[in-house]
């Protein structure tokens, strides 16, 4: 259990970081009165249960989890519009704190199973007592959409331990396909949305202020 502790310490370490440093990105946008393309942020570090049923599934040993298995750090960008994702990415690119190593877009080639997201594997520098230390973490990129069909999905992936019946695999196909229409629907009125909300965030700095 001590030797877990350890291993997974880099990790819980770097999910803190990654989830201050995310979040204060949408922080930043919000000062400068402009559209934030980050709506929320998660992140957990894998569950040792989890580690273990994926090693052995992909036959992975365990001395060679720090190189082979990419998210036993992640973290989660929910954005409001597509092109935020693509925003989202740029910004990661243009960071001096982290290495992308892959990106994988699920967006324009989406999985069989109907799944969506852009997928970005850094490596990222951890400081311990005992010096640096680099860690692979996954970050996925997604809408709202496109995370509440993956909830969804994950949740009834546990049920069917991952054999679903054949109608309920058609239906999860075509909600995956309706939510993908409904980002699209949302891109097209984009505008009007932004300036929505553009509008209440000023109404509020206004109330505030008379109220101070
Ligand atoms: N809900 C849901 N999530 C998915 C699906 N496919 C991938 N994911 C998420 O994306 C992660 C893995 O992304 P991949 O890029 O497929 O990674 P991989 O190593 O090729 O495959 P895994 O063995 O699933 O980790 C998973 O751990 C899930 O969090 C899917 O069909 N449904
Ligand atoms: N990158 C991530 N950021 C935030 N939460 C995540 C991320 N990846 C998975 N999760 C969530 O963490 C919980 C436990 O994760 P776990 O690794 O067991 O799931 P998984 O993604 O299905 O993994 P696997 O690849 O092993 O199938 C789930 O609720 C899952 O949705």
């Amino acid at each position: 259990m001590k030797h877990w502790d350890q291993f997974l310490a880099p990790y819980k370490q770097a999910v803190s970081e990654l989830k201050i440093k995310l979040k204060g990105m949408r922080g930043q946008f919000e000062l400068d009165s402009s559209h934030s393309p980050i709506e929320f942020v998660t992140g957990r570090v894998k569950p040792i249960a989890s580690i273990l049923d994926k090693a052995n599934q992909k036959g992975i040993p365990l001395d060679k989890l720090e190189e082979e298995m990419q998210d036993i750090a992640g973290m989660r960008i929910m954005c409001q519009f597509v092109d935020d994702i693509h925003h989202v990415v740029g910004l990661l690119r243009n960071r001096n704190d982290l290495e992308i190593v892959e990106e994988r877009d699920y967006i324009s080639h989406k999985k069989t199973s109907g799944y969506r997201s852009y997928h970005v594997v850094i490596r990222y520098p951890v400081q311990t007592i005992h010096g640096e230390k680099n860690i692979l973490a996954e970050i996925q990129i997604r809408t709202l959409a496109m995370n509440f069909w993956a909830t969804i999905e994950h949740t009834l992936n546990y049920k069917y331990k991952g054999i679903f019946p054949a109608d309920i695999k058609m239906r999860l196909q075509s909600a995956a396909e309706a939510a993908f229409r409904l980002d699209e629907e949302m891109s097209l009125i984009r505008g009007e949305i932004q300036e929505a909300q553009a509008f209440f965030t000023r109404n509020k700095e206004f109330k505030q202020e008379e109220k101070s």
